[in-house]
Formats: structure tokens, C-alpha cells, sequence
């Protein structure tokens, strides 16, 4: 179906002329260009060009190359068509302005079907230029290697009819001896350094993926090979400062994984039916992303992958400590084995996070007045007019300290946000993960006592790189998350000194006032827990109170509140009052006699932290590439960096 030709005016002028169907299409087409603008910055323009901007007509959306140039060459001829992956849309050129017009013309609101089967509308807008700002040098990941044509298609075969599935001691003891060639031709050709001496075996329907993952440090030695069976595959690499790699492993090919491939960067196969791959031939291993105009969907096959990997006998001395599991700050204890991988991050997120501030927003904005100094010096060292987003702003209480100043806040919990609003501050929900905020649009961003609620250092750092994205070349970054170290120069911090002096009052950054381990004395038995003990948070049911979740499962110890960490992952516990407006002015230490009553306890509530070393926070920061660290320091039992964007 054709769309209104004189569409091409993007202000809300009335159409009396359009049919119902055209304004319909017309209301799409509009709508197509701002989701552009806002989501990718992609900005079209009212007049003609030889440049469109394709909405639907993406790899994301499952549209293959062949397939869109065919729509796209009925209306002339095509210069330059640029597929990006993942994306639901794509730019196409064409050789004059008269085609690209016909092509608006005729394609805009066009059906067409995807390689999946799929009815998708086009929505085409006219663009100035095309550029690609996420465009990287095409550079595998360091110490990654790929050779192609390891064995033989009749090796292939025989490996893939050696495999007994059923026999799961195959490779137990000792590697099967149809590996052993295999193994010695990488061991002369150079690719390996010595022979591995652990084999596991991976089958991949077509729709199979394997998670992101490091393969764990003191688990394995340095070199890990994985050998392509069966079918070619694309496996994606990411740093953790977000950059990501998409590499083609051919079939029959050897994935060699060494130094900063195999200890910083995850690994992991997206799962889905097509990969999209180069669409020339030629070139057949490595990177995807290098070329957006030459990209094409691929059917996958079924993969069946052999990793070799060489059992590690002594702790991990990787250069990488800040994801290496013999290397976490505190030696003498166990790493945390949880949570493992990205979802029961996000699933102890949920429940230890997102849901507790949810329960007891009121309450802790309750206990949240005063700001600290410094964080109040550097709002207020801003220039007049700067624009600052306060990332996980909870009840606002920095959003209004500088009236010269435009801030923004965001947070996670909706209940914390209706404060701001009742407070007449600008905010909004998100996650600190993902803000909706343009890139580079901040002179400066602050995120207090909001990272440590991330739950792997992949998260935390990718929290640190929204960061980085929102500000502007030159803007600031203002961070605290909460210390290990509460103690610091021989100077206890205030969490730990808290008493019951009128001092007290003082509210803290990171732990409610109210919940010292009084409630334990008065309550033998029922919620003092010891700060290292294994005593799971599904005891939280027994103390009538919260977080009742299976997953975290005896994991995470349960912190004594104004004691030291023993534990960089911990569960602290918030012991809430029912009636915030009441114990507003009270004095905060002094139980009310309700409170201790053992048939009304308050309801303890555990949220999760990741409280850092000394160190950590910093060698985060030194992650990012388009950072400099301007100051590091220790401020009351947090650690802090100010960075600025390069
Ligand atoms: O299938 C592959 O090539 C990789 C498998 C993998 O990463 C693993 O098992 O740790
Ligand atoms: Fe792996
Ligand atoms: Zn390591």
C-alpha cells in the first residue's frame, strides 16, 4: 500500500485530504522518526536527500540483506545499504535525489515479509548523512585467535561419531585418543603452549546459546581452544566496558583464547535461529561489526563445539584481579560463587533491591534530610545553568541543594520517585543500567550509594559506563559507593561509631539509623545474626519479615549492622518502622515499647550490597576508555571517585 505522497512536513498540520488508512500510515511514519531521534539520535530531515532512513527494515527486525535490496532496487539504484546488527532499521543511498523520492514515496507503509516469516510495515524517512558513531576499528579482543581448517572434513567427522552422549566419563580419564592429533598439531603449530588436559562438549540446536561468561580463573589455566563442529556459528565477545565483538567461527575451525580474551572479556552465543554475518564471501572467520554495508542473515546449523581447557593447580596470577576469583581483595575469604552469571544478578537485584526500596521507600526517605558536605560542594562548584542527572536520586534529597543548576534524578524505585515528585523535583524511573537520557547531554552526574546494589563487577562497571555515556566531553562524574573498609586511618566511620548520642540524629548515607543491633538484644534469637555466619536469608521468614526467596539460598551472609564487613557481598538488614510520620522527629535509637513487644516485630528487610575495597572502585573507573579519575578519596566509610569525560 503506497502512503500519502506530500507527507513529507513533519509538523502536526492537519490533513483533510488523507483517508483514514493514510493517516493511520502518515501517524506511523511520524512515529517512526521520533522513535529514531530518541532512542539512536538518528535525526531526519523534511526535504529530500539521496539518504532514507529504513524503520523496520533491520537485521533486528529479522529483514536479511537480499531481501530488503530486492523492495529497495524496484525504486532505483541502490549505492550503499548499511545493516548494522541488531538494529530494526537501516540506511540506504541512492544515486539520485529522484530515486530516493520515489523510493519515499512508493515504500513508505509497504508490507513486506521477514526471513522468519513475519509481516513487517516500512516506514522510510529522509536523513542528511549516515554515520556510524558505535563504527570500531575491526580488532578482535586481545589474545584471541582463530584458525581456520584445523582438521579435515572426514576428522569432522569421525570426532562427531566418536561422541557417546550417554558415557559420562568420555574425557574423564584422560582425553579421548581421537583427540590427541588434534591436540599435537596445535601444540606444533604454535597455537597452544601445552596440552590441555580437560575436554567438555557442547551440542547447539539452532535457537541454543550459551550464556556471557568468563570461564572461571582458578578453575582453568590461561589457554582455552574450542574446535567448530558440524556448522559455523558467531560468538560474541564484550569487554566490560560494554564494547562487543561478534566473531564468525567457521566449521571446522579452532577458537584459541589467551590473556585478555580469556580473563576480561565474557564470551557466550546469542540464542537465535540466524546469525548475522559478512555478507560477501571471502573472508570467513572474525569480527561481524566491521562493516554495516555488507552484512546479512544466516541460518544456523548445528554446532557441536570441543573446549579444551588445562585444569589450573595453583591460584589464578592473572593481570585482571578485578574479575579474577583468586585475586578478590580479601584473600582469606571464599570469592562469592554467587550470583553466578547475569540472571540470578538480576534476580537477587530484584528482590534484595528493587523490591525492598519499593517496601520501605518511606521510611528511608524518612531518615534522608541532610547532605554531605561534599557531595554538596561539588553540586555547588557547578557553573550557573549546568545540566546534572542524579542517578538513583532516592528521595531527591541533592535535587534541590543548588538552585543555579538544572538537575534530573532517577531511580529504580517508583515509590522513591512519587517523593520527588511530591517534592515538586523532576524525576523518573530507570535503572542505572539503562537511562534514558541522550548520550553526552550532562555537564555533570552524580550516583551516591547506587553502584554497590549491582551484583557482579561486569554490572557495576557497566553502571560506571552509563555514567561516562551521559556526560558531555569535559562533564563530571561524581561517585560514592559503600567501603569494605570502615575502618580508615585508625578512624572508625560514623556507621560504625553510631551510638546513641544526640549525634545520632546525624543521618547516614548507607544504612538506616534505626537499625542497629538493639533490635537483636531486645529479641533474643530472633534476628541477631552474626556477620560472617551462613545463616541464609530465607531465615528472614522465621523473623516474620521478608525477602522470602529461595534463590539466594544460604549464599549471601547477613550483616550485623554497625559492625565490620567480613563479606564484600552481603545482606543488610533494614528493620522498618510501620509508621514513618510517627518516628519522624523521634529520637532514632530509642526503641518504642511496641517495637520490642516479640508478637509485633518489625519486619526486617535485607538489601543486597557489594560493599568495595580500597582500590576497587578506582581500577573500575580505569576501565573506561573515555575517562580521566580526578579525584579518589575516602569519605565516612565510602569510597569516592570524581571522573571526568575525555
Ligand atoms: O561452545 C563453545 O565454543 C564455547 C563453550 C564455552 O564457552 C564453555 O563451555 O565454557
Ligand atoms: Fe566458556
Ligand atoms: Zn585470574
Amino acid at each position: 500500500m503506497a502512503a500519502p505522497s506530500a507527507s513529507m512536513d513533519n509538523n502536526n498540520q492537519s490533513h483533510p485530504k488523507l483517508s483514514k488508512t493514510e493517516k493511520k500510515f502518515l501517524r506511523k511514519q511520524i512515529k517512526a522518526r521520533h522513535t529514531l531521534l530518541r532512542h539512536e539520535g538518528i535525526e531526519s530531515v523534511s526535504h529530500v536527500t539521496e539518504s532514507l532512513v529504513v524503520a523496520n527494515g533491520g537485521l533486528g527486525n529479522g529483514v536479511s540483506r537480499t531481501q530488503l535490496l530486492r523492495v529497495l532496487e524496484r525504486c532505483g539504484s541502490v549505492e550503499a545499504l548499511l545493516m548494522l546488527p541488531n538494529k530494526p532499521y537501516s540506511f540506504v543511498r541512492y544515486r539520485t535525489k529522484e530515486e530516493s523520492k520515489k523510493a519515499y514515496v512508493t515504500l513508505n507503509g509497504k508490507e513486506m515479509v521477514d526471513d522468519l516469516g513475519q509481516n513487517i510495515t516500512l516506514y522510510l524517512n529522509f536523513v542528511e548523512k549516515v554515520h556510524w558513531e558505535d563504527l570500531r576499528p575491526p580488532v578482535l579482543p586481545p589474545g584471541l585467535m582463530i584458525v581456520e581448517e584445523i582438521v579435515s572434513p572426514e576428522d569432522e567427522k569421525m570426532l562427531l561419531e566418536s561422541i557417546d552422549w550417554t558415557d559420562n566419563s568420555f574425557g574423564q580419564n584422560g582425553l579421548p585418543d581421537i583427540c590427541n592429533s588434534l591436540l599435537e598439531k596445535c601444540l606444533k603449530g604454535g597455537h597452544i603452549k601445552y596440552i590441555p588436559d580437560q575436554l567438555t562438549i557442547n551440542q547447539y540446536e539452532p535457537g541454543q546459546g550459551i550464556p556471557p561468561h568468563i570461564d572461571t580463573h582458578s578453575a582453568f589455566e590461561n589457554e582455552i581452544i574450542s574446535l567448530s563442529l558440524g556448522a559455523e556459528i558467531v560468538m560474541d565477545f564484550k569487554h566490560p566496558d560494554g564494547c562487543t565483538v561478534s566473531v564468525m567461527l567457521p566449521q571446522r575451525s579452532l577458537l584459541v583464547m589467551t590473556g585478555e580474551s580469556r580473563y576480561l572479556w565474557t564470551h557466550g552465543i546469542t540464542p537465535r535461529k540466524f546469525d548475522v554475518i559478512q555478507a560477501s564471501e571471502g573472508q570467513k572467520s572474525g569480527i561481524i561489526t566491521s562493516d554495516a554495508g555488507n552484512l546479512t542473515l544466516n541460518k544456523r546449523g548445528v554446532r557441536t563445539s570441543f573446549t579444551f581447557r588445562k585444569v589450573r593447580r595453583t591460584p589464578c596470577d592473572c593481570s585482571y584481579p578485578l574479575v579474577c576469583d583468586s585475586q578478590s581483595c580479601h584473600q582469606n575469604e571464599a570469592f562469592p560463587s554467587f550470583p553466578e552469571n547475569d540472571k540470578e544478578a538480576l534476580e537477587l537485584e530484584r528482590e534484595y533491591v528493587h523490591r525492598v526500596y519499593e517496601e520501605i521507600a518511606e521510611h528511608f526517605s524518612s531518615t534522608r534530610h541532610t547532605p554531605w558536605p561534599q557531595i554538596g560542594a561539588f553540586l555547588k562548584a557547578l557553573p550557573k545553568g549546568s545540566i546534572v542527572a542524579d542517578i538513583g536520586c532516592g528521595n531527591g534529597k541533592y535535587l534541590g541543594l543548588n538552585k543555579e543548576i538544572y538537575m534530573i534524578g532517577c531511580d529504580r524505585s517508583q515509590n522513591l520517585v512519587e517523593i520527588c515528585g511530591e517534592r515538586q523535583f523532576e524525576a523518573f524511573v530507570c535503572d542505572a543500567l539503562a537511562v534514558p537520557l541522550r548520550s553526552e547531554t550532562c555537564d555533570a552526574c552524580i550516583s551516591i550509594a547506587v553502584i554497590h546494589h549491582f551484583a557482579t563487577a561486569e554490572r557495576r562497571l557497566a553502571t560506571l559506563q552509563e555514567l561516562a555515556r551521559l556526560l558531555r566531553p569535559g562533564g563530571k562524574a561524581l561517585i560514592y559507593v559503600w567501603a569494605m573498609e570502615q575502618e580508615y586511618n585508625k578512624q572508625k566511620s560514623k556507621y560504625l561509631r553510631g551510638s546513641r548520642d544526640s549525634e545520632e540524629k546525624e543521618e547516614h548515607l548507607n544504612s538506616g539509623v534505626l537499625a542497629s543491633g538493639l533490635f537483636g538484644e531486645q529479641n533474643p534469637g530472633t534476628s541477631s545474626h552474626n556477620s560472617v555466619c551462613s545463616i541464609s536469608a530465607t531465615n528472614d521468614l522465621k523473623d516474620g519479615g521478608c525477602n522470602a526467596n529461595g534463590v539466594i539460598n544460604s549464599k549471601l551472609p547477613v550483616h550485623t549492622n554497625r559492625t565490620s564487613f567480613h563479606s564484600q557481598d552481603v545482606l543488610v538488614p533494614w528493620h522498618l518502622k510501620r509508621d514513618p510520620m510517627r518516628d519522624k522527629h523521634a529520637e532514632p535509637l530509642k526503641l518504642t515499647p511496641d517495637l520490642g513487644v516479640p508478637h509485633d516485630p518489625s519486619p526486617v528487610f535485607h538489601r543486597y550490597y557489594h560493599v568495595f575495597c580500597e582500590g576497587e572502585l578506582e581500577t573500575a573507573c580505569r576501565m573506561l576508555n573515555n575517562i580521566s579519575i580526578q579525584h579518589s578519596y575516602y569519605d565516612q566509610g565510602n569510597w569516592c571517585v570524581i571522573f571526568k569525560k575525555l
